[in-house]
């Protein structure tokens, strides 16, 4: 039988209709995209609500990922390729590591599961419990969280904890907003199914959902690693501040620069400040867009 690269198309979680980069084999067609040019290959898997991972390679009789129980993995699948290729087309950076290595997400994981997370080799989704949230790979903007971290691992670095967490928290918050192009929230399309117009986070209005926007409201807590997911959102707001001053396009190679280059695994608020001013100079000089980063960090208190 023949064997091979194939097209197939499947419905997300949102039922909406995207065509999927398949690989038949022995009669059956897998997610299994060998058409980037990486050395690896983007391969979705599904835990089948255990948690071994990565459990088991989502596979169709005809290529129609067209069921239910394949949305989670046609989004999760779909939206690592539209990562994959934000950073590669943007900055040139092939896959998390620079060096091409295979994307590998597992959906379906656990029962009910109301989180997603990168384990330092792979993205997992939650289904979510239909209330608080529909299935986790559903969100563009959470994949691109997730494989950010990824980045983040490869490059700065930054350890999972205080402020150098909250940091790393924020890049995966702020390349989402780069990635998906559409708002300032963070999950708005797998959270609260049944409430339309809310999100998991707002960098544009962090207190909305509970978040500082100011060092003066710097949570000193032992909490989530120091309050990684509460104290982002000083980083958070700073972002939203850069991007409305000086515009996406500017700001996303900025904020390359500055993880890939300057900042490291015990970089600070101040120490972000400094790497993304010093990231500003290096492309455009000292400018609008290095005063406007400035501005950025200075609202929210960070000098
Ligand atoms: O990648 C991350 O930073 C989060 C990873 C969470 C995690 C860490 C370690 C083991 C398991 C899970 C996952 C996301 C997150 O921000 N989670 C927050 C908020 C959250 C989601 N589901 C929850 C359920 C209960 C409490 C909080 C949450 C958290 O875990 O705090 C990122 C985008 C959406 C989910
Ligand atoms: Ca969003
Ligand atoms: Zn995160």
């Amino acid at each position: 039988t023949d064997a091979g690269a194939a097209s197939g198309y499947g419905y997300g979680v949102l039922g909406d209709y995207k065509e999927l980069n398949t690989y038949l084999s022995n009669g059956s067609y897998f997610l299994y995209d060998v058409t980037n040019p990486m050395n690896g290959v983007i391969e979705t898997f599904t835990a089948e609500n255990g948690t071994y991972l990565p459990g088991y390679r989502s596979s169709d009789s005809n290529n129609a990922f067209t069921s239910g129980n394949q949305a989670a993995a046609v989004d999760a699948h779909a939206y690592a390729d539209q990562t994959y290729d934000y950073f590669y087309n943007t900055f040139g950076r092939n896959s998390y590591d620079g060096n091409g290595s295979s994307i590998r997400s597992t959906v379906h994981y656990g029962s009910n599961y109301n989180n997603a997370f990168w384990n330092g080799q792979q993205m997992v989704y939650g289904d979510g419990d239909g209330s608080t949230f529909a299935p986790l790979s559903g969100a563009l903007d959470i994949v691109a969280h997730e494989l950010t971290h990824a980045v983040t691992d490869y490059s700065a670095g930054l350890v999972y904890q205080d402020q150098p967490g909250a940091l790393n928290e924020s890049l995966s918050d702020v390349f989402s907003v780069f990635v998906e192009r559409e708002d300032y929230l963070l999950g708005e399309d797998a959270y609260t199914p049944r409430r339309s117009g809310d999100a998991l986070r707002s960098l544009s209005n962090p207190p909305a959902y509970g978040q500082p926007e100011h060092m003066d409201d710097y949570v000193y807590t032992n909490a989530d690693n120091g309050g990684v997911h509460t104290n982002s959102g000083i980083p958070n707001k700073a972002g939203y501040n850069t991007i409305e001053s000086i515009g996406v396009a500017k700001a996303e190679k900025i904020y390359y620069r500055a993880l890939t280059v300057y900042l490291g695994a015990y970089s600070n608020f101040s120490d972000a400040r400094a790497a993304l001013l010093q990231s500003a100079a290096d492309l455009y000089g000292n400018g609008s867009e290095y005063d406007a980063v400035a501005n950025a960090w200075s609202n929210v208190g960070v000098y």
